[in-house]
């Protein structure tokens, strides 16, 4: 293992990684990664662990101090030109993206957009950060003010790897904080692009610093005793654990954890835009989205024909190389989550569902990317609400297809679960739509769309998909503290 000063640029040239080593205060380094693409090393790195958790831990703390102090303008002035930076090297990082991850090029060009647009939005936020005056009896007066919390841990899953790490440190740098970053051990790569480019754009030295590791990793991270908050995105028992560590120092948790989330078709639906609906729910990031309606209810008059737009569209989606173009389906993250995904399939035969198409693997004609992490998307019908694929996150490429009857039975069936990330409706009709989203016990819900995730509007889940909320205004509230000063103008009304 690599320990000391360095820095970890990875980009592909040819085969091979380089390690490219510069003085910063940021150490990177874990297990070895596969190309989900094509399955060969992507890159070797050591698990960080307690010394260099500490060290970076103790950079953040050192780059507060300044930081905190700036006005939010300052602030904004860093972020706007790590926004420049991002857009510079759009291409660069998207390409890393997919070699880090497996999805296709064009998604992870969206998903360098969501990075540069969250870092924008919240630039824009950083100088109204305000209080509030309240005036009290003989002139006296109270005010808040809005003070950033210190150092906040910002733990990734591997679905959106870079997206994820600039939608955690954007409003924690905007609010004032500094931030340790660790990626999932799956994905180490890109969030390192992300600590250079804010290196680039004039953040102090140890602002935002990215430790590479696993569990242990994470967990010296969540007990560190000068780590004020963990933001955290993954699954919920990981999540579980988060909040229960992180409960012994009393920390604030903001937590996006999984979901089983329900999309509902009404008969009166516009067909062409339900369909498209349904595979944005499902098929984005080789299904590996935590919002994905993989419960598709659809309304019984309507079944067959949705089934079989559905299923010739789903056919027809390209997969294979995701540096094509033409791709729109690349590899699935790594070998076991691949036979996870295919087990869950297995499953669903076994428990009477029919496979309408796909849920097998697939090998690429070309032979540099036969090892790859491949499957064909799956739609399943005849599913039912007992199934282990209606109930159980698969975080893969198979669209469960439920009929109904009726609006209240549907309602019913949609919130019978324990997670609440997202839901969606189909409807023409203005009033159901809304009647329909408000009883929907989710935290995200889309009318008439599916998975836009605008950085403007918060997101996030009801139940156990979550604590606290990405994106949007609101977000500042999680990663600052208000503090209340109390102005005595007379004299001091003293009982004693
Ligand atoms: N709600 C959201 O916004 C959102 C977004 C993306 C992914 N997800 C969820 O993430 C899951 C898939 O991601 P995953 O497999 O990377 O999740 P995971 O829970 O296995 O891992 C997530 C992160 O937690 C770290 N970790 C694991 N155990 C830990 C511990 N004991 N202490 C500290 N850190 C620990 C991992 O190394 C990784 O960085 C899915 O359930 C998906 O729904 C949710
Ligand atoms: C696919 N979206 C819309 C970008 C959602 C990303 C957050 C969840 O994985």
């Amino acid at each position: 293992m690599k320990s000391g000063v360095f820095w970890l640029t990875a980009f592909e040239s040819g085969l091979d990684f380089h390690l490219d080593e510069r003085i910063t205060p940021i150490q990177s380094l874990v297990t070895a990664g596969k190309k989900p693409r094509s399955r060969r090393v992507l890159c070797h790195l050591g698990p960080c662990g307690a010394a260099e958790v500490d060290q970076a831990v103790k950079a953040a703390k050192l780059a507060f101090e300044p930081w905190s102090k700036l006005s939010g303008m300052e602030r904004a002035r860093v972020m706007i030109e790590a926004a420049h930076i991002i857009e510079s090297r759009r291409e660069e990082i998207a390409e890393t993206e997919v070699v880090n991850n497996g999805k296709s090029i064009t998604e992870a060009r969206l998903d360098v957009d969501s990075a540069r647009l969250c870092i924008e939005y919240y630039a824009g936020l950083a100088s109204t950060l305000a209080g509030q005056h309240v005036q009290l009896p003989g002139g006296s007066f109270a005010y808040t003010r809005r003070e950033p919390l210190g150092v906040c841990a910002g733990i990734g899953a591997w679905n959106y790897p870079f997206q994820i790490a600039a939608w955690k440190s954007a409003p924690a740098l905007a609010c004032g904080n500094s931030m340790v970053f660790k990626p999932s051990p799956v994905t180490p790569v890109t969030a390192v692009l992300l600590a250079e480019i804010y290196m680039q754009a004039g953040a102090p030295e140890g602002l935002f610093n990215v430790v590479q590791g696993g569990q242990e990793t994470g967990s010296f991270l969540c007990h560190h005793p000068d780590v004020a908050k963990v933001s955290f995105t993954g699954s919920i028992p990981t999540g579980q654990k988060i909040m229960e560590m992180a409960s012994k120092g009393v920390k604030p948790v903001t937590l996006e954890l999984g979901g089983k989330s329900p999309l509902i078709i009404f008969q009166d639906s516009d067909l062409e835009n339900a369909v498209r609906g349904a595979l944005m729910a499902n098929f984005l990031s080789q299904g590996q989205v935590c919002s994905n309606g993989t419960r598709v209810f659809v309304q019984r008059e309507i079944l067959s024909e949705f089934v079989e737009e559905v299923v010739r569209r789903t056919q027809a989606i390209a997969i294979g190389d995701p540096l094509l173009e033409s791709t729109r389906m690349g590899a699935l993250v790594s070998r076991p989550h691949l036979e996870k995904v295919l087990y869950f399939v297995e499953k669903a035969k076994e428990e009477g569902a029919t496979v309408l198409c796909g849920g097998e693997r697939f090998v690429p004609a070309d032979p540099t990317l036969r090892g790859g992490y491949y499957m064909t998307p799956c739609v399943l019908g005849d599913c039912t609400d007992e199934m282990t694929c209606v109930k159980e996150e698969i975080f893969g490429p198979v669209m469960s297809v439920l009929s109904f009857e009726t609006e209240e039975e549907v309602l019913q069936r949609a919130n019978d679960t324990t997670m609440g990330l997202a839901a969606g409706v189909f409807t023409r009709d203005v009033a159901r739509a809304h009647r329909v989203v408000e009883q929907l016990k989710a935290g995200s819900c889309f009318i008439n769309n599916y998975n836009i995730t605008p950085v403007e509007v918060p997101f996030g889940g009801f139940k156990m998909s979550g604590i606290g909320r990405e994106n949007g205004q609101v977000t500042v509230e999680y990663y600052s503290q208000l503090k209340t000063v109390f102005v005595e103008m007379g004299d001091v009304d003293s009982l004693f």
